[in-house]
């Protein structure tokens, strides 16, 4: 059976960085989701920092009022941030490790460190409706942490594989595909993010069991290029084909396995 369409959140930060660098009025994130919306986004994801430097509440609020699809609020499990989501209700929230000094989000969460505490967090913002994921590398014990936490859905942090190069590229996309296969046994919703590009986009699209992606630097650096619903169209078809690419993939190998025999061995003909 077909898999369900990958589904692409655009996140449209950047679109306020831009903006906050002025101080103006515009260009207007909540303009950008609207456009986003119209070139295909399945979803749209805004990450409110605690030092404000892109996403203000103001825009968290408004977007909550006027989209069309979902929002899914990437957020700090502070007790400001649970406030805000308890207030709005988003459909997603997906709870990210936060340092004001970072450039952008450097790792996953530590959910295996503190479960007690992401775990009274995923009950509050379930409690209100949320659909709750968790950021975290993509190792065996955050994956299963998560589980045990109580979150429906994880998003794999993907910014090691996309600074990855060479042999180190593929030994990180190695783990993406194992944790997203011990997600998906553990009964998990995973999706995948932080980093993606027009170049790298297709690899983590054909992992199996992938349900959404959420990109957005590069999806905003090229909307100044060929606009912004180029931008987001020209990234769901190669999160498509990616998906495609990989189903038949592994169509090719269980066809394999079945000529040769799963340990090597041929017994096609
Ligand atoms: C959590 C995540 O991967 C992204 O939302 C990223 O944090 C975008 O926001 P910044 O660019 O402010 O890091
Ligand atoms: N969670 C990842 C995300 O929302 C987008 O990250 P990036 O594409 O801006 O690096």
């Amino acid at each position: 059976m077909h898999p369900p369409r990958i589904l692409l959140g655009v996140n449209i930060d950047h679109v306020a960085t831009l903006r906050q660098a002025r101080g103006t009025r515009y260009p207007d994130p909540v303009q950008a989701a609207l456009l986003a919306e119209e070139a295909g986004a399945d979803g749209i994801t805004v990450h409110p920092r605690e030092d404000g430097r892109h996403i203000q509440v103001r825009d968290v609020r408004l977007l909550a009022e006027v989209l069309n699809t979902r929002m899914n609020l990437e957020m700090a499990a502070t007790e400001a941030m649970i406030a805000l989501a308890e207030e709005v209700r988003p459909a997603h929230v997906c709870l990210v490790p936060e340092k004001r000094e970072e450039l952008t989000t450097e790792g996953g969460l530590d959910v295996a460190g503190s479960l007690e505490a992401v775990s009274q967090a995923c009950q509050r913002l379930a409690a209100v409706g949320c659909d709750v994921s968790l950021f975290i590398d993509p190792c065996v014990e955050q994956v299963e942490a998560a589980a045990r936490a109580g979150a429906p859905t994880i998003e794999l942090h993907t910014g090691a594989y996309a600074e990855a190069r060479g042999q180190a590229a593929r030994d990180e996309h190695a783990r993406l595909v194992a944790a997203a296969e011990m997600a998906v046994e553990l009964g998990l919703v995973v999706n995948a993010g932080h980093g993606l590009n027009y170049h790298n986009v297709e690899a983590v699209a054909a992992i199996s069991g992938l349900h959404e992606l959420n990109i957005g630097h590069a999806i905003i650096g090229r909307a100044l290029f060929v606009g912004l619903k180029e931008a987001v169209a020209e990234m769901k078809r190669l999160a498509i084909a990616g998906q495609e690419a990989g189903l038949l993939a592994a169509v090719e190998d269980h066809e394999h396995d079945h000529d040769h025999g799963a340990d090597g061995s041929c017994c096609g003909a």
